[in-house]
């Protein structure tokens, strides 16, 4: 196992990283409602069979979602504890890294709506 794995008391560093997706599954309702999506989402691919490449990109923008939230997450906890006061910096920071999440929620909509919309429509 590599060091970079390992904390100052042996453990295994996914440890910490689970902890951090646990608290934030916990405290943001943004992240909890993209998880349910996701389950939904992994639903619907399984019922309409999906191609290998399909899975391949519903996996990358899911990724892409949950990674965008975690980050936002992550920096809008450290302007907190940094800076709480109200300054147009950490307005910026928050508003792109809210811009983030914006962008990958986007792009995962036209992915879904790609794959998906043809299969629904050829049902009807
Ligand atoms: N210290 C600050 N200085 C200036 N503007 C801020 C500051 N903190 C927050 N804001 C503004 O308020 C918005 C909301 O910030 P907040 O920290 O409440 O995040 P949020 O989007 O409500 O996230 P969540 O609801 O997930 O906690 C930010 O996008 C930013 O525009």
């Amino acid at each position: 196992m590599s060091l970079a794995l390992k904390d100052k008391k042996g453990k295994v560093g996914f440890h910490h990283a689970f902890a951090g997706i646990r608290a934030v599954f916990k405290s943001e309702w943004n992240f909890r409602f993209h998880v349910s999506i996701m389950v939904l989402v992994l639903a619907a691919g399984l019922l309409f069979e999906l191609s290998q490449l399909e899975w391949a990109l519903i996996i990358i923008v899911i990724g892409l979602v949950l990674l965008t939230e975690l980050l936002n997450t992550a920096i809008e906890k450290m302007i907190d504890y940094l800076r709480p006061e109200i300054h147009p910096d950490a307005r910026f920071i928050k508003d792109t890294a809210a811009g983030a999440v914006l962008v990958s929620s986007i792009v995962s909509v036209l992915v879904g709506v790609i794959i998906f919309l043809p299969k629904l429509l050829s049902i009807f």
